[in-house]
């Protein structure tokens, strides 16, 4: 029986550094996500949102309280079964890309590490579930456009056939065009493959289109989570998510008829 609470996080601290040179980034930070939901988490930068994300995704590891993914706690690090669950999507496709490995072995790395055979079939079917075909296969990341790197680091994060997808400010490199292209994407997989997204970006027009519920955070702390139909009117409970929210609209616009447009 599935787990209603795919992502569970409960009073989670993090600090970073030593001494004298202490920096608290996250204080009892509490977050649940269902199964099967898409849930956006929005803030100043230098909130904490990434780091958030980086302790699910194991790539921070000095982090106290208590975290799960469907009902299994997280240990401190990563761990294969761990990593085939949860996968990061990250802001930036072409750092996040090794430039020196083309396509196919970008998404077979992670297929060897796990020792999982049928490797071709599954890059192809998999590069074909991102809108690319197999011919990308022999293509390096210089030789892609914004969008289709994107899709690339997509097709990694997917290729080990995660329940859980974070995804921090997917779209905020690319040109807003393409930005709508890569949130249908998005969108379509999550509906497709029944996964559960957890997203940081800056863009209310991205959670107004995506997400059901969302987080807003605020130096390091979790000041409100709201349905994302409640964002407008008398929903928020804080002046800051109000400001967060007028601050947003003009930015957002543009990103929301381009969607609406596709
Ligand atoms: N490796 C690190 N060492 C020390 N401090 C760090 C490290 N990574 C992040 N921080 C600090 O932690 C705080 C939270 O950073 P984080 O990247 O989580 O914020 P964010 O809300 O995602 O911001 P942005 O929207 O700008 O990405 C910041 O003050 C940042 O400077």
């Amino acid at each position: 029986m599935p787990n209603e609470n795919m992502i569970h996080i409960q009073g989670l601290n993090l600090t970073f550094g030593h001494g004298s040179k202490t920096n608290q980034v996250l204080y009892d930070v509490d977050l649940s996500v269902r199964q099967g939901e898409i849930f956006g988490l929005v803030g100043e930068s230098g909130s904490g949102k990434t780091t958030v994300l980086k302790c699910l995704a194991g790539l921070l590891t000095q982090w106290q309280g208590e975290m799960a993914i469907d009902g299994k706690p997280l240990s401190h690090g990563i761990n294969r079964p761990q990593c085939r669950q949860v996968q990061m999507v990250f802001q930036d496709p072409y750092g996040s890309l090794h430039p020196r490995h083309n396509v196919e072995s970008i998404l077979e790395e992670p297929l060897a590490i796990h020792h999982i055979d049928n490797r071709d079939d599954r890059i192809d079917s998999m590069l074909v579930k991102v809108g690319l075909s197999p011919a990308f296969r022999d293509r390096f990341p210089h030789q892609l456009s914004g969008g289709q790197r994107q899709r690339v680091a997509i097709a990694r994060a997917l290729i080990l056939e995660p329940r859980v997808l974070l995804l921090d400010e997917p779209t905020s490199a690319l040109d807003v065009s393409v930005q709508a292209e890569i949130l249908n994407l998005l969108a379509e997989l999550q509906q497709r493959e029944g996964l559960t997204y957890l997203m940081v970006t800056h863009d209310l027009g991205v959670i107004a289109h995506l997400c059901h519920r969302v987080a807003v955070m605020q130096h390091g702390r979790i000041l409100e989570t709201l349905a994302t139909d409640d964002l407008l009117g008398q929903g928020p409970q804080t002046e800051y998510t109000r400001v967060l929210i007028d601050a947003s609209q003009h930015y957002s616009r543009e990103l929301a008829q381009q969607v609406a447009g596709q």
